[in-house]
């Protein structure tokens, strides 16, 4: 039987929401994931250290007992975002990094940064503090296509922004373009990028053809063949500037089966097994460790995980269960559309 054992993962981007969802999703990730990125964007959005304070104590108080779990809180920057409170975040060790959501960039973004000129004191700040910044790095401008909106994003607002501030460490998060991989390998210094695992494994053709199928349907939204095939090559490069974040967004499934669907796929439950498969299929099973289990922490100045996890290759197919049952209702699990066989011992 052939298995494989690496560090224990985490994730750099995960959204574990609140209430009774918060409740629900939580386990798929405590499981398996010693650490993870919490995005902030909340309704209203974790915008102070105050806010970030209040909801780590309610994602503890849903772990399931006996979890070995730690969220890292990300703050939501606003224009009004005050950099006294970030710093006093990052001091107090409950800040791991700040959050750009362009305005009306995707879920619950309304209250995010129209004009980056406001939000410079604080992005001096975090620069001159060693803060990093994680961006959805897509532009809303509606006359751009959607499919170019990453790209447009690094020239218009990323590569202008780095360019000014070349000491703000930035994640790039959610890669789904040759262009964001690319632009990443050229990057000499304060520049890494974290890839989902839905974007290792679908195309926009999973979302359009044969009918609309909404549970392919995320933002940044996936994108032609030749991209999801850059990115699979990033991921299982070793490159120390490529991680893991699942960006696993659970909505019930009311929310994304109708006339306008939400963006986000659930893949926390199998990412593993997901990922297993990938890195195998590109002969690259000695990476994968590098990409779920080292990279990540490097980047973000913490030690990897001293715990292990064990992957095994079974002959039988494995079933995950079509959707998870969550006290705000159904989730979708996201379906590779091929048979996984790695297993999480
Ligand atoms: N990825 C998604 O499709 N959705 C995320 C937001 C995000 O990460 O952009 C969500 O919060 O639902
Ligand atoms: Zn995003
Ligand atoms: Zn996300």
């Amino acid at each position: 039987m052939q298995s494989i054992t690496i560090r224990r993962p985490d994730d750099w981007h995960l959204h574990l929401r609140d209430g009774e969802m918060l409740k629900g999703v939580i386990g798929d990730t405590s499981r398996h994931f010693a650490r993870a990125i919490i995005m902030p964007n909340l309704v209203p959005p974790v915008v102070t250290t105050a806010d970030a304070a209040a909801y780590r104590e309610r994602i503890m108080a849903a772990l399931p007992a006996g979890d070995r779990f730690q969220p890292l809180m990300t703050l939501y920057l606003t224009e009004h975002t005050n950099p006294d409170d970030v710093e006093e975040g990052k001091a107090s060790g409950l800040i791991t990094a700040v959050k750009l959501y362009p305005a009306g960039a995707t879920t619950n973004s309304h209250g995010g940064v129209r004009d980056i000129e406001k939000a410079m004191p604080v992005l001096e700040r975090m620069a001159r503090i060693g803060l990093p910044l994680c961006v959805h790095g897509e532009v809303t401008t509606p006359e751009v296509d959607i499919f170019d909106r990453e790209a447009v994003f690094i020239d218009t607002v990323l590569d202008p922004l780095r360019n000014r501030l070349p000491e703000l460490k930035v994640t790039m998060e959610h890669v789904t373009t040759k262009d964001g991989i690319d632009y990443i390998r050229n990057s000499k210094t304060n520049l890494a990028g974290s890839i989902t695992t839905h974007h290792l494994i679908i195309n926009r053709n999973a979302i359009l053809v044969g009918g609309i199928k909404p549970h392919y349907y995320c933002l940044p939204v996936a994108k032609r063949e030749h991209h999801r095939l850059a990115l699979r090559a990033a991921a299982t490069s070793g490159d120390a500037r490529f991680f893991l974040g699942t960006d696993s967004a659970p909505h019930v499934d009311p929310l994304k089966e109708c006339a306008c669907g939400c963006a986000g796929i659930y893949t926390s439950i199998n990412t593993m097994s997901c990922l297993a498969h990938v890195f195998e299929e590109e002969n690259a099973l000695d990476r994968l460790e590098a990409f779920s289990s080292l990279n990540g922490p490097a980047w973000y100045g913490l030690p990897a995980n001293q715990d292990t996890m064990r992957l095994v290759r079974r002959e039988t197919p494995l079933s995950y269960p079509p959707r998870i049952e969550t006290g705000a209702g159904p989730v979708t699990v996201f379906d590779p559309m091929f048979p996984l066989h790695w297993d999480v011992a």
